[in-house]
């Protein structure tokens, strides 16, 4: 600033003061114009949490059920938070930080990839999930486009440019529709989209949307060069003159609606093919997760039967159970209403202040690794006999039913599995009996596996057998017994199964894993290898 005094003394100095003003007044604009849109972004944000507490409030067993609320919801307090959180004052967001819980942004994309998880496993159209048509009785609200746009990205960023070109496109047919296209720039869509439609094989495709890229933003640098790159691509390839005609005429065309790309010729069919990795197994385990229920060869049907078994113990004779055969080979049992819904209720408050992202054991360091999301994802508690009567009684009654000794059987595992929690098939047994991490612990291996049931979930988190062809929905109350070893100690091929990613509602369930150690007498061994 430069004050002298003889300024005010001149109209030629105060006109030259007027340029001051002028200058002020500019810069006060700007930063008047800069504030109001940080407002205006806090208040847009502001306004979108109030909207989904207004709904999730009271609700929230409802509302978190559906995997669109889930992943919104959790987008908005980790990467949209994040944004938010940069345009407010230091303290304030110290303040924020100490005070509450927030998910990380790992839990975003565990989030993300698990609802293109539920879409795979489900077959779900993406245009019908990203207009909040999950199913006839849940609906959620309509993706905007930047929403679409943001699911895209976490599949560009995991290398899968088959869920990016699904949701680049999704994400461009909404802009279209948007009013304000303030939120997201035409051009990021469309650049994510050329080169994950290229990846995906289309370089004809790749290169029309490269020129629309080019006739939006002529100087785009990329989109320059990526131009030249894709030409170069397609002049070498041996294509016939009708071929390359064709190609030509498709390249200049301006209808990016690739999904829908009609053509007589099968080369030129838009290509969105499920990577490598996606194999046989993993059809046959998601055609399960899809079906309703086991389905049986009626011979085998026949075989299955109901009763009320009491062992003559003396825990269930006043009280037997009910018990159901579900599958022959392996032999799974189902019981019925063994545990109330209060112990229930108890067992999950135990639980709930333990859980954690699911982790797998490393026996050779003994020490606790992170899984991979694409593996399983369920949040997990351990609870000991000890914790409360509810756990050792439950106990009890395993071992009274099973007629196993649960001396060597681990504590009991809880698992919640929340939007598109899984786990892939496995089987509960250790393989290789030599290197046997599991003997290590002195207990020998999972001769059986008891997975009670403590939540019915609404739509999906069936537990299936891909091998023996079974599908349990899970019940509430109700658990489901089977042994993964033969007598023999021997693995049990046929006990591999999996965990179906939960579609819509909230999948609990109590693991009991039985060791070999300690059953001699209850399950004696057999020399035969298949007894
Ligand atoms: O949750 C399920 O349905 C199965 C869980 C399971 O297989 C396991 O935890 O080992
Ligand atoms: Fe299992």
């Amino acid at each position: 600033m430069c004050i002298q005094s003889d300024v005010f003394t001149s109209t030629t100095h105060l006109s030259h003061l007027l340029n001051t003003e002028i200058g002020l007044a500019k810069q006060l604009d700007i930063y008047l114009k800069e504030e109001y849109e940080r407002l205006d972004q806090i208040e847009k944000f502001v306004n979108v949490i109030k909207d989904e507490i207004r709904q999730a409030q009271g609700n929230e067993e409802y509302y978190f059920g559906n995997p669109v609320n889930s992943y919104l919801f959790i987008k908005h307090l980790a990467t949209d938070w994040n944004n938010i959180e940069k345009l407010l004052p230091t303290d304030f967001v110290k303040n924020m930080g100490s005070k509450w819980l927030f998910p990380t942004f790992e839990d975003y994309t565990g989030s993300a990839i698990g609802l293109m998880r539920l879409q795979d496993t489900y077959e779900l159209n993406t245009s019908q999930l990203a207009n909040g048509e999950l199913s006839s009785k849940f609906k959620s609200k309509r993706l905007s486009a930047l929403e679409c746009y943001d699911l895209g990205r976490v599949a560009y960023t995991n290398g899968d440019f088959y869920h990016t070109l699904m949701w680049m496109q999704e994400a461009l047919d909404h802009l279209d529709t948007e009013m304000n296209h303030t939120s997201i720039n035409k051009i990021d869509i469309l650049d994510h989209l050329a080169y994950a439609t290229s990846q995906q094989g289309n370089v004809e495709h790749a290169l029309a949307i490269t020129k629309e890229i080019l006739t939006i933003a002529p100087d785009h640098f990329r989109a320059q060069n990526n131009k030249v790159y894709y030409e170069t691509i397609i002049k070498n390839r041996t294509l016939t003159n009708k071929q390359r005609r064709d190609a030509i005429d498709k390249s200049n065309s301006t209808n990016l609606k690739l999904i829908q790309t009609t053509s007589s010729d099968e080369s030129y069919k838009i290509n969105n093919k499920r990577s490598d990795d996606y194999f046989d197994e993993q059809e046959s385990y998601e055609h399960l997760c899809r079906q309703n229920g086991t389905r049986l060869h009626p011979t085998y049907q026949s075989k299955l039967f109901c009763r009320y078994r009491h062992n003559n113990h003396p825990y269930l004779i006043l009280q037997p159970v009910k018990e159901e055969q579900l599958l022959h080979q392996p032999a799974i049992l189902f019981y019925h209403d063994i545990i109330s819904d209060s112990d229930i209720e108890k067992i999950k408050s135990l639980a709930l202040p333990k859980l954690q992202r699911a982790v797998v054991r490393d026996f050779t360091t003994d020490t606790f690794q992170p899984v991979d999301y694409r593996i399983f994802s369920y949040f997990s508690a351990w609870l000991r006999n000890e914790d409360s009567p509810v756990i050792a009684r439950l106990s009890r009654l395993i071992e009274a039913i099973t007629n196993l000794s649960m001396i060597t059987a681990e504590d009991l595992q809880i698992a919640n599995y929340g939007v598109g929690g899984h786990y892939e098939p496995h089987f509960d047994f250790s393989r290789r009996r030599e290197k046997d991490p599991l003997s290590r612990l002195s207990a020998g291996n999972r001769i059986a596996t008891w997975l009670t049931y403590m939540s019915d979930v609404e739509e999906g988190g069936a537990t299936v057998f891909p091998l023996a062809g079974g599908h349990l929905k899970p019940k509430k109350g109700g658990a489901a017994f089977w042994y993964n070893l033969y007598a023999s100690g021997e693995g049990d091929y046929n006990t591999r199964h999996a965990a179906c990613p939960v579609l819509i509602g909230n999948k609990w369930v109590a693991n009991k894993w039985i060791h070999e150690r300690g059953q001699e007498f209850r399950r004696p061994c057999s020399l035969n290898p298949m007894v």
